[in-house]
């Protein structure tokens, strides 16, 4: 008679609640010490903001957390993206999953449609011109900025167009450094109302690094950066 095992393995289940773990970050350019023993997490669809005096590094530690941080700095401590350390994943996927937007971006090619297909031709996917539409409109540009020269278009302008190129592939997790601060209020109120209902509805975790006091507000969590041998007395310069 045929006797058959059956073994039955039990899969160990791990289970990541943070999105990004950092423990005892320190960053430095050549001896200054720019970040010292920074630990702190990142939850799922939280938005967090990173506040403190110029200088303390804010820039600094969004970088890093895309990993894009200058060559010139060293960087020891641990970083967990998904409970993986961060070393180990390809840099472009972790730059899918973790968008950092600049405060001056730089755009490419000579059309803003240029800068919006990019992502699909990296992809070989179809541009989604009808989605690139919709980003546009809610964002306060028309459609007919699509064929835009982007040498004619102003600071916000490229500001604007610099942020639905970072979200329309939806990332895990949006680093905004500073990226209203070319606008003017209204418009400014207009991008946060729209970023809050998308992040809502995509999941997305938001981390802002903003001197705008209403953006910071916007915080489920606040993490102050000290200035590292700053100068007590030095102005903090936040608009009203
Ligand atoms: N590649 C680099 N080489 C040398 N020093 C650097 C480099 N990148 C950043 N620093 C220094 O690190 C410090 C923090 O800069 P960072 O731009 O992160 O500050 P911040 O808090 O974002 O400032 P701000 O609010 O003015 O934008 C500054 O003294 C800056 O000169």
């Amino acid at each position: 008679m045929l006797t058959i095992r059956l073994y039955v393995f039990q899969r160990k289940v791990i289970t990541v609640s943070e999105l990004i773990q950092i423990n005892n970050l320190t960053i430095k350019a050549n001896t200054q010490t720019i970040i010292s023993n920074l630990s702190f997490d990142v939850q799922p669809n939280e938005i967090l903001t990173i506040n403190g005096p110029s200088g303390s590094g804010k820039s600094t530690v969004l970088k890093y957390l895309a990993q894009l941080q200058s060559p010139a700095l060293t960087t020891s401590g641990d970083y967990l993206f998904k409970g993986k350390n961060a070393e180990d994943i390809d840099p472009i996927e972790l730059r899918q999953n973790i968008s950092y937007c600049f405060q001056s971006p730089t755009l490419f090619g000579e059309t803003v449609r240029d800068n919006l297909r990019f992502s699909y031709d990296i992809r070989n996917m179809d541009f989604d011109e009808e989605l690139a539409k919709d980003l546009l409109s809610h964002v306060q540009l028309s459609e007919s900025y699509l064929d835009k020269d982007i040498t004619t278009l102003s600071g916000g302008e490229k500001q604007r167009v610099a942020l639905i190129r970072n979200v329309q592939f939806r990332p895990d997790i949006l680093l905004l450094d500073e990226i209203t601060s070319a606008l003017d209020s209204d418009t400014r109120k207009i991008i946060w109302e729209w970023l809050n209902q998308y992040r809502k509805e995509n999941k997305v975790t938001v981390i802002i690094v903003s001197h705008i006091k209403k953006e910071q507000q916007l915080a489920d969590r606040i993490i102050t950066l000290d200035k590292i041998g700053s100068d007590e007395s030095e102005e903090n310069h936040e608009p009203a």
